[in-house]
């Protein structure tokens, strides 16, 4: 018997041994933890593997089209500023399908909280070169190797001022709650990259692979620093951290239209024309 308001009793397509067992885990473990109900909440995602994730748990749940995870989001958050919103999509859907979403959620700083299952790899298609696989890695499909560059997100993330940036790793159960935690109690748009491996189609970066060169951020780390977490956020082969790199204070989007900031969500207000037509103004 599972007491947690988000466990769903189900099967999963997931592959024995894959990494999202623990993130859901430790998904639903943080929001029980964190005195949210079910019907405050809401998982979003796009297509993949990760992206089933909104299926297995008991939320309010919305499974977009490939990459398009963060602007449903955005509009879910828009429509009602009191849920608690939060998108569960892989290294593909989050970089390279919706990598130019990323781009703009970064810069609008929406109050949502973008978990990235990063296995480095497309696993619900088999495999595949991701935009974070590695340089010359070999896969189903690149059997020379991968030519192109890897994407560097949370670098990215870091460049752009992002207001939370973070990476934690599926084989830490308590980390990942921390983390997970943080990112949902920041206010803006929270970026938490979580290492995972895919136990079928990537057989590089495995549970071992991972767990040898990660390690823990020093308490005394001072976040703001950007040129601090940027040197942090370019570590990778010889040890990788995991914590929280960047956070920066800006304003969230909702934050800066007080048609939205002030009053119930929009969702729960009497619409009339002409407050249909005053709103619209603000945005246009
Ligand atoms: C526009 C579009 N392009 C490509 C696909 C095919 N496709 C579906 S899932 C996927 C890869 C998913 O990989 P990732 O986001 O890393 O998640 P994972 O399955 O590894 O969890 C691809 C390429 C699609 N459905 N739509």
């Amino acid at each position: 018997m599972n007491n947690n308001p988000f466990h769903f009793d189900c099967k999963t397509s997931w592959c024995p041994g894959c990494g999202n067992f623990g993130i859901i885990e430790a998904l639903k473990e943080t929001l029980q933890e964190l005195g949210l109900k079910p019907h405050e909440t809401v998982a979003v995602s796009g297509i993949g593997q990760a992206a089933k994730l909104p299926h297995y748990i008991n939320s309010n749940g919305f499974n977009g089209l490939h990459g398009r995870a963060l602007p449903v989001a955005l509009g879910i958050k828009i429509a009602n500023k009191d849920l608690t919103v939060f998108v569960n999509s892989g290294d593909g859907d989050s970089y390279g399908e919706g990598g130019n979403h990323l781009i703009h959620n970064i810069r609008r700083n929406i109050d949502i909280t973008h978990f990235v299952h990063n296995n480095q790899i497309y696993g619900l298609t088999k495999g595949q070169g991701s935009p974070t696989t590695a340089l010359n890695q070999v896969t189903t499909l690149q059997f020379d190797g991968v030519k192109s560059y890897p994407f560097n997100p949370l670098a990215f993330a870091i460049s752009q001022d992002c207001s939370f940036v973070a990476r934690t790793f599926s084989g830490d159960k308590t980390h990942m709650k921390a983390m997970m935690k943080a990112a949902i109690e920041n206010k803006g748009y929270s970026l938490l990259d979580i290492l995972q491996p895919c136990v079928t189609f990537n057989k590089v970066n495995t549970f071992k692979w991972y767990k040898d060169r990660v390690y823990y951020i020093d308490e005394n780390y001072d976040p703001y620093s950007k040129e601090e977490a940027f040197k942090k956020a370019l570590e990778w082969d010889e040890g990788i951290p995991i914590g929280i790199l960047y956070r920066s204070k800006k304003p969230t989007f909702i934050d800066q239209f007080h048609h939205l900031k002030d009053g119930e969500p929009l969702t729960k207000r009497n619409w009339s024309p002409q407050d249909a037509k005053a709103f619209m103004n603000e945005f246009y």
